[in-house]
């Protein structure tokens, strides 16, 4: 069963439709991530979730529960949604300490003290923040306030729990260690949880499904693993990944399979998207950059030029040229030779036609 279910939320700010008829759900154990370019509309459809913002239009269930019904105007608030919330700047009372922050909501829903106190220790201490109880935000490192805002949010057992960019405000580090406690956390609590971020590494690493959001409209969900080699459109396959974009016509296209061409050039890839109308159409090509592999000794592919390389620690990156056509490339090694042989795996070539979003 999911345990949010939303549907067809529509929200305007000032002169703006923010969310243009939003849809998705989310089951126990399971991350969602929200992921997109600044301005589509992620954190909005995280408010409108949490009850801090009102749609004009949508259905919003938690845990089973009408939370929002635009159509008969039901709208329950934040604190009768079953939601735990962890804001991107965590929002943690200065005031108060660890204890009495993951407390204070407690208080103010009435549970009992001796509950709510029981209750505070034992999240805590899941959160390896026991030692730490007297002390008040300012005497926390980054990483140790994040945790107590999420300690904050889970202490009420919500059904779902939302994060807005959790990890923006942490430094590389302690970042790739929060990728993995925050989703073995949550995993173990087998609630929901919906995540906010414009970072894709964090999206594929976290999430178990990834919402690709874009002007308001999620134009894509699916698995970590299907959004990065899958796409469905041009800005889809554009967004995850590092990439070479190649533009050109279709020299013939017969089903899926097209070969498109340039000034000195031509490569075989798969017709994704819109379908491609027929020889000559313009074309654009998106191939990962990991995709792409260069020799020095002569191979089927293209003969390229080498134009510069540079060194990225765990491996070379070089930048090769044909006419028209330049693109880059991973390699383990230093290349010396000028001219090299670079092969394109079709199926990784993904074409789409030129006005393609
Ligand atoms: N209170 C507001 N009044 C008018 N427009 C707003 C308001 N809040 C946000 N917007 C606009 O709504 C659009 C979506 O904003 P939102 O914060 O949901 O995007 P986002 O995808 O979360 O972006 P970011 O990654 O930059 O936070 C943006 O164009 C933003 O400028």
């Amino acid at each position: 069963m999911s345990d949010l279910i939303v549907r067809n939320v529509h929200k305007r700010l000032g002169a703006l439709a923010v969310l243009k008829g939003a849809s998705f759900s989310g089951s126990k154990g399971q991350i969602v991530a929200l992921l997109g370019a600044s301005g589509s509309g992620k954190t909005t459809l995280l408010r409108c979730i949490a009850g801090l913002e009102t749609p004009e239009k949508g259905k919003i269930e938690i845990g089973g529960t009408k939370v929002l019904d635009a159509d008969s105007s039901l709208i329950l608030p934040p604190e009768r949604r079953d939601i735990g919330l962890v804001f991107q700047s965590y929002a943690l009372w200065p005031h108060r300490t660890v204890k009495e922050n993951v407390a204070f909501g407690l208080q103010l829903r009435g549970v009992p003290s001796s509950e709510a106190n029981a209750r505070v220790v034992a999240m805590l201490e899941k959160l390896g923040l026991a030692h730490l109880a007297d002390r008040y935000p300012f005497q926390l490192s980054g990483g140790q306030q994040q945790r107590v805002a999420i300690c904050r949010a889970l202490v009420y057992n919500p059904k779902v729990l939302l994060l807005d960019e959790p990890l923006s405000n942490l430094d590389a580090k302690l970042r790739e260690e929060a990728r993995f406690w925050i989703r073995k956390l949550i995993l173990d609590l087998e609630i929901c949880a919906v995540m906010v971020t414009h970072d894709q590494g964090e999206a594929l690493a976290m999430a178990d499904k990834i919402l690709l959001l874009k002007d308001g409209h999620i134009i894509q969900e699916g698995s970590p693993k299907a959004m990065y080699s899958a796409p469905e459109t041009f800005y889809a396959a554009e967004f995850l990944g590092t990439n070479n974009i190649i533009t050109g016509h279709a020299a013939w296209v017969d089903g899926d399979a097209v070969r498109i061409c340039g000034n000195g050039w031509e490569l075989d890839g798969v017709s994704r998207g819109d379908t491609l109308k027929g020889d000559a159409d313009a074309v654009k090509a998106v191939i990962r950059v990991e995709a792409l592999a260069v020799s020095e000794r002569p191979t089927i592919g293209l003969k390229m030029s080498l134009e510069a390389s540079m060194y990225l620690g765990d491996r070379w990156e070089h930048r090769l040229r044909m006419g028209d056509l330049v693109v880059r490339a991973y390699g383990p090694d230093e290349l010396s030779s000028p001219e090299v042989w670079c092969t394109f795996p079709q199926e990784r070539l993904w074409v789409f036609p030129a006005e393609s979003p």
